[in-house]
């Protein structure tokens, strides 16, 4: 008999990946602990994650239904992948599998497992928004019992008035006005208690609604193709906060306008009731306020959008001059960046001074439509009164609840159209980080090898840089597992364009890279990245610690290990000179480190990681002769015989480390071959044959100078 101890997270872990659901890393942090072995587990588990309760199944399931989760009482959790003829239920266990038996006291359990949010498949960033909201029904219902019930408590002041001015005042009925205003005092602690709850109840749906979409938006940001994401990354940032914009409106005091609007037609209904005649009043200035107000939402939604494009571009330029402060300030450049930012605010300001004004003159004009409905009601009122056709009291109880229907709602329109102005075109920017392609599209299947093989292929391949006009062109490449090549070339010649495609990060625009036979866009981010270890040219760090940056998305390693490799490739000299050693604080933007020394830290992230394929963009161009030669040694040391290492370089001493070199020239592999035989050709000592292209020019003692001009394609 076997008994399971494997934790229950890495089963479900397991039902994840066969319903195809990409589960992040870091998904069962709260259960690691719960064991596979009783049968409260699995609650345990949905609890400490947070997903619904799982469902005992009753029935006997369908083959749609697997696979689910199996309990036996001498066993523990396995996976049930499907009945056999026997009705018996075929469990996989760690290694191979089992026939369990209901008769012997298995059970089967269905859960829902959340697909992460960076899985849901949205076009538009109104359908997140919805979606949220609309997830919390039972909330939505008890807010809109709770709006009803504060509008019928207001209908309550204005019978108070009529039967005080109708029934106490001409009969002198002290005790009933007592139990009246007694009554009207009860009503009104019931109103101010139920606007409390309500807004509480909402401000706390509204922060875990904000909690969802901000994080489907920061994924979704996250996962733009890095070739495809927008040339000011400042103003996609302030794009991305307009999502701030829509969710104060969400949660804000105005919104309950929306809600109060219905009432206002119960309203005039009532005025009827009590005033007959005068409730024309209403039913003329209502719907006079209602279309200005669509006027007006109208006027104002082209200048909101304007001043809102300015705005983001005020950011992005704000972003930028501080992020390149060093260059501006050395090279003069801040008057030029301060006339952009001036010209920036002139615009952000001649866009929102309409939108201003007409806002103003709204609000007046929804005053004066208040005053002049007013005023209609008592003269049409006294009238009425006067012809005995209402009461006096009834003359009140119509000019309250006029001033209910012309007051708040209307008065809070002009803010709630210029506030639902600018979050529609923050929903219109959101969209248009939403139409930017993903690393992996939503909805498509993605492969999850247990292992692949660090084998590439390109065939056909080609990738122009958005606004370029030349890009890289690889007819046919190939790189075998085990083999270390080097890419080398002329300044913009597009080896770290190539080396970013291998990487799986920039999709090619035709042709396919293959990984171990697999398209690369195929496999799935997560297994992707645990095989393939990227170094880019200009390393950078994330704020943070020095430590968390060493061990940037892995599984801890343990101090020994993270020094051991520090220490070979020299970054250990200087994590013991610092005070705080490896806590030293990385500041925002990843400064706190020289450019040799962030590099070095990617190195023994890249070296803790141990990846199959590794892929270097120039790792050593910063660093001195002597760490230069360290890392070189380490690499020798730590990239295993099976593994394939691809190196971007302009240096003559890493090519000690390859058995193969690639030449590139605008954009095109001119030459590949054996390092011996490139290098002597690069050199000018061994003459090309007739098929061969011209030499790319000499080769220095430090640099590799290509200036070959482009020709066929891989060797
Ligand atoms: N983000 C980008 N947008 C537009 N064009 C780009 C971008 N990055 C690179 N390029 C262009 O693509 C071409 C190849 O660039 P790439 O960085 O691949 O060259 P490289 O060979 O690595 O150069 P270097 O040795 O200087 O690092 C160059 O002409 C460059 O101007």
């Amino acid at each position: 008999m076997t008994t399971i101890t494997v934790s229950i997270s890495q089963i479900v872990g397991r039902i994840a990946s066969l319903r195809r659901i990409d589960l992040s890393p870091d998904w069962a942090e709260n259960a690691l602990l719960i064991s596979a072995d009783y049968e409260f587990a699995l609650f345990d588990l949905c609890e400490a994650v947070g997903w619904p309760e799982p469902t005992v199944l009753l029935h006997v399931p369908g083959a749609h239904e697997f696979p689910l989760m199996a309990f036996h009482p001498v066993h523990g959790w396995a996976i049930a992948e499907r009945l056999e003829d026997g009705g018996e239920v075929r469990v996989l266990l760690g290694v191979g599998s089992a026939l369990w038996s209901v008769s012997d006291g298995c059970c089967l359990y269905d859960i829902v497992i959340p697909a992460p949010v960076r899985q849901l498949a949205y076009t538009k960033a109104i359908d997140v928004f919805r979606d949220a909201v609309f997830k919390r029904k039972s909330t939505l219902v008890l807010a809109a019992l709770a709006t009803i019930v504060v509008n019928l408590i207001a209908l309550v002041t204005s019978i108070y008035s009529m039967q005080v001015y109708d029934r106490v005042v001409p009969l002198g009925a002290f005790s009933t006005l007592l139990v009246l205003s007694l009554g009207t005092l009860v009503a009104l602690g019931f109103d101010y208690m139920i606007r409390i709850i309500r807004s509480n109840m909402l401000e706390q749906e509204a922060a875990k609604i904000d909690s969802e979409i901000s994080e489907y938006f920061f994924a979704r940001a996250a996962d733009v193709r890095l070739d495809a994401r927008p040339p000011s990354i400042g103003t996609m940032a302030a794009q991305l906060r307009g999502l701030e914009q829509v969710r104060a409106l969400m949660s804000s005091a105005v919104l309950f306008v929306f809600a109060d609007l219905p009432f206002a037609i119960f309203f005039i209904y009532v005025v009827y009731l009590l005033g007959g005649v005068v409730a024309a009043v209403m039913l003329v200035s209502f719907p006079v306020a209602i279309c200005a107000a669509l006027i007006f939402a109208r006027l104002i939604r082209e200048d909101t959008y304007k001043s809102q494009v300015t705005s983001n571009q005020k950011n992005g330029l704000l972003v930028e001059a501080l992020d390149a402060a060093e260059t501006i300030k050395s090279n003069r450049g801040q008057w030029s960046m301060q006339a952009r930012w001036n010209a920036l605010v002139e615009q952000v300001h001649a866009t929102e001074l309409p939108v201003r004004y007409r806002q103003a003159t709204a609000s007046t004009l929804f005053g004066t439509i208040q005053h002049i409905s007013y005023i209609f009601v008592i003269a049409l009122g006294a009238y009425e009164v006067y012809e005995q056709n209402m009461t006096m009291g009834a003359l009140i109880a119509c000019s309250i609840l006029s001033s209910r229907i012309n007051g708040p709602m209307i008065s809070q329109l002009p803010s709630l159209l210029v506030q639902s102005s600018y979050a529609r075109t923050s929903l219109q920017m959101l969209d248009s980080i939403m139409n930017l392609p993903t690393d992996r599209p939503g909805g498509m299947v993605q492969l999850r090898p247990s292992r692949l093989k660090p084998r590439l292929a390109l065939k056909d391949v080609a990738f122009v840089y958005p606004a370029a006009r030349a890009g890289i062109s690889v007819p046919s490449l190939e790189i075998k597992a085990g083999e270390r090549v080097a890419i080398i070339g002329g300044i913009g010649s597009g080896k770290s364009t190539l080396l970013r495609m291998l990487a799986g990060l920039y999709a090619p625009m035709q042709g396919s890279v293959m990984i171990d036979n697999l398209d690369l866009w195929q496999v799935s981010e997560d297994v992707l990245r645990t095989h393939i270890g990227y170094l880019p040219q200009d390393y950078r760090l994330v704020n943070g610690t020095l430590r968390d940056n060493l061990l940037l998305g892995l599984t801890e390693p343990g101090d020994d290990a993270m020094m051991a490799v520090a220490d070979e490739i020299g970054l250990a000299a200087m994590i013991a000179t610092h005070p705080m050693g490896v806590d030293l604080p990385i500041a925002e933007g990843g400064r706190g480190l020289s450019g040799g020394q962030r590099v070095l830290t990617g190195l023994t992230r890249i070296m803790l990681a141990k990846p199959k394929l590794w892929l270097l963009d120039e790792p050593t161009s910063s660093l001195d002769v002597d760490t230069e030669l360290k890392v070189v040694k380490a690499l020798n040391n730590r990239v295993q015989p099976d593994d394939t290492l691809v190196i971007v370089t302009h240096k003559l001493s890493l090519l000690n480390l390859v058995q193969r070199v690639i030449v590139m020239a605008n954009g095109q592999i001119v030459m590949s071959g054996p390092t011996s035989e490139v290098v002597a050709r690069l050199q000018g000592k061994s003459k090309p044959n007739n098929n061969q292209e011209p030499s790319p020019g000499p080769v220095t003692n430090g640099d590799i100078n290509s200036t070959a001009k482009p020709a066929g394609a891989d060797a």
